[in-house]
């Protein structure tokens, strides 16, 4: 197809699909509001960085005003926080036979369909680890799994075509027709790595300290009970295992994960979370609320209690509003409520 694939949000997600996709020639414009990071994509290029591999491309990149015509392929690669705003700006530009694909963590999907319709939405998982570093600069810290499906479970010829091009830039990237399984497993895997940004230690730091183990379970102890309420059933991923955070499951296989989980993240070049980053670097709201405060508005519905998750949430905006600083006691406010 000669219509370039529109990435909206052109930081340390979407540049990196842009990247790879314009150096294997398939036509693409990335939309952001970041426009000193807009003008070196599209002039000096967009370099990579890190130890996957390391390469300057020169990516078409405009600010969302400057977009004109249709697209069928929409690439949402902004925070959850922005994902309302940034389809106010980009549905104009959806072509009516198009979809949206969500390249985000959390359940962005639900909130695409409602605007622009289920038939018109596509859901992904990404669990590559990157961070944009400052414009024209993204930092590709790891691999990891990415997987990509129809919300409805069909198998539709569209999600064939952005697997295969998902695969020019991860080739392990799975087609799935259960791609919510996938979703709540971030979630999950998610929620810890919420509760490993109340410290300023790395991601690694946290899975491998035993005083933290039993809130890190418990996190996801919440989300799989929820998931499993929801009618899911997660699917693993890099080290993280739903199975071992099932009611029922015993204590020696969380931990198991959680060690795996420590294994994974010792290998990359990004040691702390976009949360920590959103916190400690950039300074910003994190998007603790559409993930972690989502998770547990579905789990009241379903009669699912979640203490740890609630306390996570009042923790991170704890530190979001200048409350409490990122520590160790802090954490430990978490270990506090399993007492
Ligand atoms: N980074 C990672 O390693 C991973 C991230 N994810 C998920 O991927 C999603 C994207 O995260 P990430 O790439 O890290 O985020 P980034 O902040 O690096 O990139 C998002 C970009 O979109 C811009 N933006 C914000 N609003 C709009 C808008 N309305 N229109 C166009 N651009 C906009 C942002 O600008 P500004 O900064 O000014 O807001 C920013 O440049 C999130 O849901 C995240 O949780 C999932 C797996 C791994
Ligand atoms: C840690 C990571 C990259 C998943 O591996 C992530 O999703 C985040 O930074 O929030």
């Amino acid at each position: 197809m000669d219509e370039p694939v529109l990435i909206w949000g052109a930081g340390a997600i979407g540049g990196i699909l842009g990247a790879y996709w314009a150096r294997a020639g398939v036509p693409v414009l990335m939309v952001d509001i970041v426009s000193e990071h807009v003008t070196a994509c599209a002039t000096t290029g967009l370099r990579i960085e890190g130890p996957v591999e390391e390469f300057t491309q020169v990516v078409p990149c405009v600010t969302p005003d400057q977009v004109q015509g249709s697209y069928s392929r929409i690439v949402l690669a902004v925070k959850a926080q922005a994902t309302d705003s940034a389809l106010d700006e980009l549905m104009p530009h959806l072509a009516e036979d198009g979809f949206v694909l969500s390249a985000q963590n959390g359940l962005n999907e639900h909130t695409i369909a409602a605007r622009v319709g289920e038939n018109r939405t596509m859901g992904a998982f990404v669990n590559y680890g990157a961070d944009w570093i400052a414009p024209g600069r993204i930092l590709f810290g790891n691999r990891g799994a990415v997987v990509v499906g129809e919300i409805d479970g069909s198998a539709r010829p569209r999600a064939a075509e952005m697997h295969a091009l998902l695969q020019i830039f991860e080739p392990d990237a799975v087609l799935t027709q259960d791609i919510w399984a996938y979703l709540w497993g971030k979630l999950g895997y998610g929620a810890m790595l919420f509760a490993t940004a109340l410290t300023p230690d790395s991601m690694t730091k946290n899975f491998a300290d035993p005083a933290r183990g039993p809130a890190l379970i418990g996190l996801a102890r919440e989300v799989m009970r929820t998931a499993v309420a929801e009618g899911v059933d997660p699917k693993p991923f890099n080290g993280f295992e739903p199975g071992a955070f099932m009611p029922g499951a015993a204590d020696a296989a969380a931990l198991q994960s959680l060690a795996d989980l420590a294994e994974f993240n010792s290998g990359t070049a990004k040691t702390h979370t976009g949360i920590y980053r959103d916190l400690a670097v950039r300074k910003r709201k994190t998007e603790v609320d559409p993930q972690v405060g989502a998770v547990a508005l579905i789990a009241a519905r379903h009669g699912v209690d979640t203490p740890l998750l609630r306390r996570l949430v009042e923790l991170i905006h704890d530190i979001e509003d200048g409350r409490r600083e990122m520590s160790s006691e802090t954490f430990h406010e978490l270990t506090r409520v399993l007492a």
